[in-house]
């Protein structure tokens, strides 16, 4: 799999598709897009030349914005499949924002290549789900992660 195809960010309405990490009407943001590959979740990104932590090493917070939309964008996913839905079935996509994040470097990433968020839902537990993420640069794992998103209160309404 070399990009996703429904992503869950693509069905989220307007008023909340502007996240820097993960928002679709974002220009000077991210993008991020996550979907499902088979029970994992997957956010593919290539990190840009201004990414840079060290000259041909990407900076660690680039890194932890990926794990953070990529965890609520799986968390989202998760709970639509709880539903019985995928992305592309329905026109509005469950929210979730981060409670807390957990981000392990494990080797420095390079740049120049594609990295790989994979996810693994853990639990969930009420409004709360839990999703394992494994960055991969090409074949060799870099950073591990943590998330523990929640369903978006009302209070992020304007
Ligand atoms: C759709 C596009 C958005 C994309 C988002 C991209 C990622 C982001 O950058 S989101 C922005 C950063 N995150 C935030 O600003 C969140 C700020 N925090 C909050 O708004 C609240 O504290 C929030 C929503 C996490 C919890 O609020 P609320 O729902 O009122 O809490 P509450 O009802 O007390 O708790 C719900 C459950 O979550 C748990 N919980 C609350 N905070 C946390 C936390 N930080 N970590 C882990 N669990 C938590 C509670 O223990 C509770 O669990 P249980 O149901 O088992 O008792």
């Amino acid at each position: 799999m070399d990009q996703v195809t429904h992503a869950i960010q693509d069905y989220y309405p307007e008023d909340f598709a502007h996240c820097f990490g993960c928002g679709r009407m974002n220009e000077q943001g991210h993008q991020f897009r996550t979907g499902w590959d088979g029970d994992k979740t997957v956010t593919i990104y290539s990190p840009k030349e201004k990414h840079k932590a060290i000259p041909g090493f990407v900076y660690g917070g680039l890194i932890a914005s990926l794990v953070d939309c990529h965890g609520t964008g799986s968390a989202a996913l998760v709970k639509h499949r709880d539903n019985g839905l995928e992305p592309e079935d329905a026109e509005d996509a469950p929210r979730f924002v981060t409670g807390s994040l957990a981000v392990k470097y494990l080797k420095p990433t390079p740049q120049g290549v594609p990295l790989r968020a994979v996810g693994t839902h853990e639990k969930t537990e009420g409004k709360k789900i839990t999703i394992k993420v494994d960055v991969y640069a090409e074949d060799a794992l870099v950073v591990t992660g943590e998330v523990t998103a929640v369903e978006m209160p009302d209070t992020f309404k304007k």
